[in-house]
């Protein structure tokens, strides 16, 4: 894919391991808060992804188009696909157990995406350095193995939990996300 400096892993980044406390082969990852528009299963019109992680690096999910997602009449929107590969980039850096913010996301569109279309998503890290961790996922068009409509890579920066106290709802976070300290 098209993909700048900006989002590749300097050469030699190392790709890391499965984290110590990621969760095992073949676990199902739960939204990471219930309001997310990409995860939320409180959230009434959100992409509502449900994502498993094969192996403890990788995440795969699959996500249906539907009406509420048109851009062109009965064709996917191109902000809502980013959307979609957003989430699962997200998920799939927060296997590493710390936060991460998305600072960069490039988003190529392969091939146009009809409403009914099942895409199935897979997301991956090529590497992490310092805070930056630099992420790639693509959809494929109703399999596995299907077509690639989108291909998105991203630079995910790492922040603490005061990132989210400072400028959003800490609170709304910790309720569920015992697990998170602010001074840790
Ligand atoms: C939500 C609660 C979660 C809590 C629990 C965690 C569990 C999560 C579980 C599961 C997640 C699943 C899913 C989530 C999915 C959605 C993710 C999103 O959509 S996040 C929202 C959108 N993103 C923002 O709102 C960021 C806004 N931007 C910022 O806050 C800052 O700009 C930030 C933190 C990205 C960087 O700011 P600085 O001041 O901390 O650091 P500086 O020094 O500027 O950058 C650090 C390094 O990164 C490079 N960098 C920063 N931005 C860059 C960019 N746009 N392009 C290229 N490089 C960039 C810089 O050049 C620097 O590199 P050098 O260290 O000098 O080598």
């Amino acid at each position: 894919m098209t993909r700048s400096s900006r989002t590749s892993p300097p050469p030699g980044t190392p790709v890391p391991p499965a984290q110590l406390g990621a969760p095992p082969p073949g676990s199902a990852l739960g939204s990471h808060y219930s309001r997310c528009f990409g995860c939320g299963s409180d959230h009434p019109t959100g992409l509502h992804l449900a994502a498993v992680t094969p192996d403890s690096t990788t995440v795969e999910a699959t996500f249906t188009v539907g009406e509420a997602h048109q851009g062109a009449p009965m064709l996917a929107h191109g902000g809502v696909l980013a959307a979609a590969m957003d989430e699962v980039l997200g998920m799939s850096v927060y296997l590493f157990r710390k936060p991460y913010v998305t600072a960069r996301l490039e988003t190529d569109y392969v091939l146009p995406v009809p409403v009914g279309t099942t895409l199935h998503l897979r997301a991956w890290c090529n590497g992490i350095t310092g805070r930056k961790a630099y992420l790639e996922a693509e959809g494929r068009v109703g399999a596995p193995d299907g077509p690639v409509a989108v291909r998105a890579a991203a630079l995910f920066v790492e922040v603490s939990m005061r990132h989210f106290a400072e400028h959003g709802d800490l609170a709304a976070i910790t309720a569920e996300h015992q697990d998170y300290e602010v001074n840790p």
